[in-house]
């Protein structure tokens, strides 16, 4: 019997998935409030983020980072901020909805709360300044490892390909960084990674 290596690849990936949750997943109410303020701060001193007007975050969820208070902040300036949906009909896809304090919500199939649909607010990709990216796990050379439905792969390889669309920034806990991931093909590099207390950037 050959076992492949892209299968090796896929277990232990699964593997690190499930560990890297599980350790997001017992920070303390504490531990979590602190590190949403610090990334917040971070955040807020990058140029990229104060040059641009149209960025994209998400609800945070499984113990994730929070970006609550960045989102304040973000609306104080008076930037644009969307969030991540389903798409209804293409699987695996996401669509972009602006999000602010009236926009009415549902919960999505993962228990992750996301605006209702409504057209009116659908902002097309290549329109947003920046995605701030969920992620599971990350490594040193800004390969990520997500939840597993290949959303944000699918969402940001244009910007993989041509360097064209939404600048994306990876963000998570200081606990997620793993010193290499086994990648895959479509995996796309995050040029930038932040933490409460590190930053990642591309060579
Ligand atoms: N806050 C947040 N929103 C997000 C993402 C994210 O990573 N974080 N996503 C980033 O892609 C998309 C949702 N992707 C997700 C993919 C899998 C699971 C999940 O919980 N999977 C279950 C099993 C699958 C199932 O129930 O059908 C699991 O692994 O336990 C959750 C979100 C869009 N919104
Ligand atoms: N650009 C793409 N085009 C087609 N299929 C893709 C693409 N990116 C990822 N996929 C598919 O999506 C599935 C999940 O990929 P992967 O395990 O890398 O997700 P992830 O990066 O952890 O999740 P996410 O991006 O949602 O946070 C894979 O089986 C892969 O075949």
């Amino acid at each position: 019997m050959t076992i492949s290596l892209s299968a090796i690849s896929q277990q232990l990936r699964s593997q690190l998935r499930q560990q890297i949750r599980h350790a997001r997943q017992q920070l303390s109410p504490q531990q979590q409030h602190h590190a949403a303020q610090q990334l917040s701060l971070r955040l807020q001193t990058l140029d990229r983020i104060q040059h641009s007007q149209h960025i994209a975050v998400y609800i945070a969820n499984d113990g994730e980072i929070d970006p609550q208070p960045f989102i304040e902040w973000l609306w104080q300036q008076g930037k644009s901020v969307y969030l991540p949906v389903l798409h209804p009909f293409t699987k695996g896809h996401l669509l972009f909805l602006h999000y602010d304090t009236d926009t009415p919500m549902i919960t999505n199939r993962y228990g992750i709360s996301e605006p209702k649909l409504d057209v009116r607010r659908v902002k097309p990709i290549a329109q947003l300044d920046v995605i701030c990216t969920p992620l599971v796990a990350f490594d040193g050379l800004g390969q990520r490892l997500g939840m597993g439905g290949g959303y944000y792969d699918r969402t940001l390889s244009q910007w993989h390909q041509h360097r064209r669309g939404p600048y994306p920034i990876g963000i998570g806990h200081d606990c997620q960084y793993i010193a290499q991931l086994p990648n895959q093909h479509w995996d796309v590099p995050l040029p930038l990674i932040i933490t409460p207390n590190y930053q990642f950037t591309e060579s």
